[in-house]
């Protein structure tokens, strides 16, 4: 099913397999017309399917990605690459080290920067010097962060270092053997750095993202939900599973 709200379109996927599979298409549609694209790149569990999916065309149906460049919106801090809870190794793990990217073209902030400062800074800088992203993939926590822009009553714009929040540390820990091993800080993209990207596609499955989608979709615009401020954005296409469009399908009819 799709919907067009304006700048928003929406799909509802049966199922995570499908979610997973349009997200693919489009990002390997936009790989495909455009090689030399920049693209924003998402971690969490709701992206791993749609980068299977990828690495399938990489293998069976030559999708291309040695003129790629990307970004990651985040990682946490402090953190190592070669932890296998770092997004660094995530990244390597579900897509980069099966497909043909160019490794130098591959940007995610560094979690043992000693300059945090500086970093954040630099990541601005390098996204910029690359043109801006094109398409940027997010995903959404359930308390509706982007990136790990978390609820708050101001946002940072730019690339900066996160407290996260309580509940993010809780739905993150599942990743974790425990909740205190999960670092407490992140570094992300900004709310700003996310929205200057050309477009944006949002993945959401399940049932515990079903109340945080429809408050993005058709709530107020509010800080203290970070993934509201994508109304404003000119051409942003969310790719849902039934459960996570099981309370805004009621409000699309
Ligand atoms: N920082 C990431 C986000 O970029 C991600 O979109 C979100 C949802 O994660 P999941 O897909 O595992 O539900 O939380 C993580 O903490």
């Amino acid at each position: 099913m799709k919907f067009n709200l304006g700048n928003l379109r929406i799909y509802i996927e049966s199922n995570y397999e499908e979610m997973s599979k349009k997200a693919a298409y489009i990002l390997s549609s936009q790989i495909r017309l455009y090689p030399q694209s920049v693209i924003g790149l998402a971690t969490g569990g709701t992206p791993v399917g749609m980068y299977k999916e990828l690495v399938r065309m990489h293998k069976e149906e030559d999708l291309d990605f040695s003129e790629l460049t990307t970004f990651n919106l985040d990682e946490y801090y402090p953190i190592s690459k070669d932890n296998p809870q770092s997004y660094y190794y995530y990244m390597m793990d579900n897509l980069f080290s099966h497909v043909n990217i160019d490794i130098n073209r591959v940007h995610i902030p560094n979690g043992m920067a000693e300059d945090v400062k500086e970093e954040c800074k630099n990541y601005e800088k390098m996204i910029r010097n690359a043109g801006g992203v094109s398409l940027q993939i997010l995903g959404i926590g359930p308390n509706g962060h982007i990136g790990f822009n978390e609820p708050d009553t101001k946002l940072e714009p730019y690339t900066h270092l996160v407290e996260l929040d309580e509940k993010t540390i809780e739905a993150n820990s599942r990743y974790f053997n425990s909740m205190e091993e999960v670092p407490k800080q992140a570094l992300s993209m900004g709310v700003k750095t996310i929205m200057s990207a050309k477009k944006l596609v949002l993945l959401a499955s399940g049932k515990n993202k079903a109340e945080v989608i429809k408050e993005a979709i058709m709530g107020g615009i509010t800080p203290e939900i970070p993934a509201s401020f994508l109304q404003l954005h000119p051409d942003v296409t969310f790719i849902l599973d039934a459960e996570a469009a099981s309370q805004l399908l009621p409000l699309l009819k």
